[in-house]
């Protein structure tokens, strides 16, 4: 079985953002990830992350999203000045919080000229901190309509243009089977070049054990794969009390 983390934006979301960490850490999870850290002062998620022994495996940059702006501005042709004041504010929770992994967001623009845009960005994010690992995520058009990064080929396209080691590809499982329907396909196709897993049903977003996704089989793959990190639950539990959603895990 693979090592499963817990999405606290999504997981727990029941509870305020600092019980969350309590939560997960009872709920037997060593490893978590938070899309949206920054609404909270950098120290106090630090202080939650220590106090129950947690890893942060992932935050997201450019914010926000979630609060009503734009799901990042990596692919907006001329929003450079904006995307660069972002990384440099995420590089700044990265300090304090030392995620593993941040997931740049391309936002909302279709073209040759958002690819060049998203190229010339992720380089120069991968620049300015060789040492922290960044990813760029496939999101279903149904979800995002107008985003840029809506395919998984797509993806694979712009990590070879981009070149930067540390640069790869999230793959999640739920858009994986929305945008190609087969998200165990995807994961053989595009194994290699990920490296941040996160997983919930398709259509539903609930967790695993719903829709035509068979995750004993998907899990399987990962542990066959060359991929040996964190597959994080990113879903929205269909209980009331996401302990009862866990289920699946064993
Ligand atoms: O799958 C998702 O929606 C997330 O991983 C994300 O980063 C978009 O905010
Ligand atoms: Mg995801």
């Amino acid at each position: 079985m693979p090592k499963f983390a817990a999405n606290i934006s999504l997981l727990f979301s029941e509870l305020p953002y600092l019980d969350r960490f309590q939560a997960a850490a009872a709920a037997g999870f060593e490893a978590v990830e938070i899309l949206f850290p920054y609404e909270t002062a950098a120290k106090e998620t630090q202080r939650a992350l220590l106090a129950n022994g947690l890893e942060l495996l992932l935050i997201n940059a450019p914010p926000p999203n979630y609060t009503g702006g734009e799901p990042g501005y990596a692919a907006i042709p001329g929003g450079e000045d904006r995307f660069q004041r972002d990384i440099r504010r995420v590089l700044r929770y990265a300090d304090v919080l030392r995620p593993g992994i941040i997931h740049v967001m391309a936002g909302y623009e279709k073209g040759e000229e958002a690819l060049q845009t998203f190229v010339r960005n992720l380089k120069w994010a991968a620049d300015q901190a060789p040492q922290q690992q960044f990813t760029i995520e496939p999101l279903n058009s149904g979800d995002q309509p107008g985003y840029f990064l809506d395919d998984f080929n797509l993806a694979r396209e712009i990590l070879a243009a981009v070149e930067r080691p540390n640069v790869g590809l999230q793959y999640d499982a739920y858009h994986a089977q929305l945008i190609h329907g087969d998200a165990a396909k995807v994961w053989d196709e595009f194994s290699a070049n990920t490296v941040h897993v996160q997983i919930g049903a398709a259509p539903s977003r609930s967790e695993p054990g719903s829709g035509p996704v068979d995750f004993d089989a998907l899990f399987a793959a990962i542990d066959a794969s060359a991929y040996d990190g964190w597959v994080s639950a990113e879903y929205n539990p269909s209980t009331a009390r996401t302990e009862d959603s866990l289920g699946w895990m064993s």
